[in-house]
């Protein structure tokens, strides 16, 4: 009714506006005259889509706030990374169906996500474009089914169990580096500069910022598990290609609503060269570069592709239409596991951290369960996949973390491709819809005591509440384009806490800021949390 009440002015502005039209016409010559007049147009022009938003756009039925009708959301979500701070009230304002933008529609009800995700499973929306890397489609971004179903039948084996334990060596190495630098740094008490360049402080002895030692370390893992070798982040955070990545990306994601900008802010693609040199590199060394990774699974799967008789035709937009995995979507992949691969984990094993040292009754739980699972292991062994793979305490932890902090924390966008109905709400063709995915993670009606970090609320026998239900948590997404990397990801997050939460006694650090943004996934603002560490002294 606010809404309405304060819209009901707008017409009589416009009105107003245009009424003054012909004086303004007069002096149109005059600089200060032309200047008038445009002003004049672009608010008239302005208030008339708002007008047209509201009352005549065939989702004026879908409630709204005022700034609905604007892109005011879209455009907070693509330049600071911040509308998640705002949907959960608008949300808790206007109900489960929200309209976000004139032709966006956020669905926080559970039969509406499922219809959306999993039983129509609707085409992802065009923001998905700003991932196409030289206009490539890749299995992240792509819009086509036919294409993205190719393309995840060639790709999905490479994150099978099977083919996923032989990772665990090079999974092994980069957290042996991790260790080494942290025991340096925690054996030469000196002051350490942590945070962005706004942000930038002074770290006490004994202070370690964990949000970049895991970013670091992902992106290592990334790099010798895609590119067959590390970027070498945690060792010299220095590497170029991370940073221009993220920063192409992210201006590739705006342009998509602001084409004009291609034109004054070109794109950075040099990191693609890097990736290109790594294929060549890999094929040039032939059976003696062998290694089991991710690059080796893409270079295998096309030369079969190739041997098969299903290889290139030439035709460069059909093969691409088509899923062949070229050259370009060789390398194309290895980047889109770089970009899908890194911060998602990096930033899900932060946030568990960060829940466990504010708990300290769960970390000590937690800490029993990996001592009991490793209690075997000589001085200086790293916990082994095989180890830590069942437990059910370290899974609930890492589950409820992802359960509070989802990456996808603004939704899911997919299009609507025909007429349909959703949670009682006719949504017409062409309608970007937002899987809410956060605000059914966040719902008392599913998770009661929602705000608090309780794992126990996983494990069935121990449950002080009703089991979880299905479809109501959806950390990896579901569907068809569910994440493929979710085994991968477990297991390097399930390494990783055990090898720093048996190795270092780890303790909560007061007064810092926790927030996080999203561009391409979620990430702390500040790119800085820390704990307090100490080299565990075993009994
Ligand atoms: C905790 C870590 C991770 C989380 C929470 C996560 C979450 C997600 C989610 C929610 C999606 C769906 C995105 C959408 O529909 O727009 C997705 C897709 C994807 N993820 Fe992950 N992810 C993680 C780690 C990884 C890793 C380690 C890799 C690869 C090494 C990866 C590769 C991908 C790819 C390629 C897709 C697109 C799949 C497709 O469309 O077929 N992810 N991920």
């Amino acid at each position: 009714m606010a809404v309405l009440s304060r819209l009901s002015t707008l017409p009589a502005i416009l009105a107003g506006l245009l009424d003054q039209l012909p004086k303004i016409l007069v002096n149109f010559k005059t600089f200060k005259g032309f200047a008038q007049l445009l002003v004049t147009l672009a608010v008239a022009r302005t208030l008339y889509k708002v007008i047209y938003n509201a009352y005549f756009h065939p989702l004026s039925h879908i409630p709204a706030t005022f700034l609905s009708y604007t892109y005011f959301f879209t455009a907070l979500g693509v330049y600071s990374g911040r509308s998640h701070y705002f949907l959960p009230s608008t949300h808790k304002r206007h109900g489960k169906v929200v309209r976000v933008a004139p032709d966006i529609v956020s669905f926080a009800d559970k039969e509406a996500i499922r219809e959306i995700l999993v039983s129509t499973d609707y085409p992802k929306s065009e923001i998905h474009e700003g991932l196409e890397l030289y206009k490539q489609h890749n299995l992240f971004s792509s819009r086509n089914k036919d294409f993205h179903k190719n393309r995840r039948r060639l790709v999905a084996p490479a994150f099978g169990l099977q083919y996923l334990r032989t990772l665990e060596p090079i999974m092994h190495d980069c957290i042996h580096v991790m260790i080494q630098k942290i025991d340096e740094i925690l054996l030469n008490p000196r002051s350490v500069k942590t945070g962005t360049e706004k942000t930038a402080k002074v770290l006490p002895p004994g202070h370690i910022n964990i949000c970049s030692f895991m970013n670091r370390l992902s992106l290592d893992i990334i790099g010798e598990t895609a590119f067959g070798e590390s970027f070498q982040m945690v060792r010299h955070d220095d590497h170029p290609v991370p940073r221009q990545m993220a920063k192409t990306l992210k201006r590739s994601m705006q342009q998509v609503f602001n084409p004009w900008m291609r034109w004054i802010v070109p794109l950075d693609h040099s990191f693609i060269d890097f990736a290109r040199e790594r294929v060549e590199i890999r094929k040039e060394a032939g059976e003696k570069g062998r290694r089991a990774d991710l690059l080796q699974f893409l270079i295998d799967a096309q030369a079969k592709e190739r041997a098969d008789g299903n290889g290139e035709t030439g035709d460069e937009y059909a093969d691409m239409i088509a899923g062949k995995l070229t050259d370009r979507a060789v390398h194309t992949e290895a980047l889109v596991f770089l970009i899908a691969g890194s911060e998602t984990s990096s930033t899900a094993i932060t946030n568990t951290l960060m829940y466990l040292v504010k708990n300290p009754s769960t970390l000590k739980r937690l800490r029993e369960e990996l001592d009991q699972a490793t209690a075997s292991n000589p001085m200086g062994a790293l916990p082994t996949y095989d180890q830590v793979r069942n437990l059910s305490y370290l899974t609930a932890c890492i589950n409820e973390s992802m359960r509070l902090r989802p990456v996808a924390a603004t939704g899911l966008p997919r299009e609507i491709t025909e007429d349909t109905v959703l949670a009682g709400y006719k949504i017409p063709k062409g309608t970007v819809v937002l899987a809410q995915l956060p605000q059914l993670h966040w719902s008392e009606e599913y998770f009661p005591k929602a705000g608090s970090y309780i794992p126990e609320r996983w494990i069935p026998e121990e449950s002080p509440f009703r089991p979880v239900e299905d479809f109501t948590f959806y950390p990896f997404s579901a569907g068809t384009r569910n994440c493929v990397g979710k085994n991968f990801a477990m297991m390097e997050m399930r390494l990783i806490l055990a090898t720093i939460l048996t190795t270092y006694d780890i303790e909560y650090v007061p007064r810092q800021r926790d927030d996080y943004v999203q561009f391409i996934t979620t990430a702390f603002a500040t790119e800085s949390y820390v704990i307090k560490m100490q080299k565990r002294q075993k009994a």
